[in-house]
């Protein structure tokens, strides 16, 4: 199974930028959740997202900040795309598309399995993300504790993948996209072109 989306996270200098864009990847990812090795200043990725051509997307990553701090940071580091770690309402989410943003918004695999029917219909309309329970951290989950279901719309696989099993799990979930960090890195927060360059084949098939 071929991705149709790939998304190439947490990266923080020029040349990562430039050789993901010319790897082929959907969307860049630029972290400004707070504590992670990653975390990037609106500065910094203005300066990035300017080397990024139009019909890509760039991805800002927040985790349970303030929505007026999360559009102040996206504004400033002109990001197209907001993704949400934490527990931000579908009413946030609509405050950020009615600013002009696209939006993604991610689940751990545990708080997807634990909404209810009714919720579920609700979060299946947004673009979403499964991921593991600690985000960033390189760990895949067990997909057979996802009792109910896999999201019935866009949904992206995260968690843990690296070139050498995203094939295999694409092909076992069917997601429309997959989502790395950790597995595309020499050492944790440093990313690796060849990793890179070698995620994006193998989700490409
Ligand atoms: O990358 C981070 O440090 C991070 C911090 C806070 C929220 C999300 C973060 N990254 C997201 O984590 C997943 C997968 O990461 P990994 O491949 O397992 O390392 C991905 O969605 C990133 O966007």
């Amino acid at each position: 199974m071929n991705a149709r989306y790939v998304k190439i996270c947490g990266l923080q200098t020029a040349e990562t930028v430039t050789a993901t864009v010319a790897a082929g990847a959907d969307a860049l990812g630029f972290v400004f959740a707070p504590g992670s090795p990653r975390t990037v200043t609106a500065e910094t990725v203005a300066t990035l997202t300017a080397l990024v051509p139009s019909g890509i997307e760039t991805v800002g990553v927040f985790r349970n900040q303030p929505i007026a701090e999360v559009m102040a940071i996206a504004a400033a580091a002109k990001v197209s795309t907001v993704q949400l770690h934490g527990n931000e309402s579908l009413t946030e989410m609509q405050q950020l598309k009615d600013a002009g943003f696209q939006t993604l918004r991610a689940f751990s695999i545990d708080a997807y399995a634990a909404l209810s029917t009714a919720e579920r219909k609700q979060w299946d309309q947004e673009r979403l993300l499964l991921d593991a329970v600690e985000p960033g951290a390189g760990v895949t989950f067990d997909a057979s504790t996802l009792t109910g279901g896999w999201p019935s719309g866009f949904w992206l696989l995260a968690g843990g993948l690296n070139p050498e099993n995203v094939a295999e799990l694409m092909t076992e979930l069917h997601p429309h996209g997959v989502d790395v960090s950790s597995g595309v890195e020499s050492t944790r927060g440093i990313k690796d072109i060849a990793l890179i360059q070698d995620f994006i084949r193998a989700a490409r098939g």
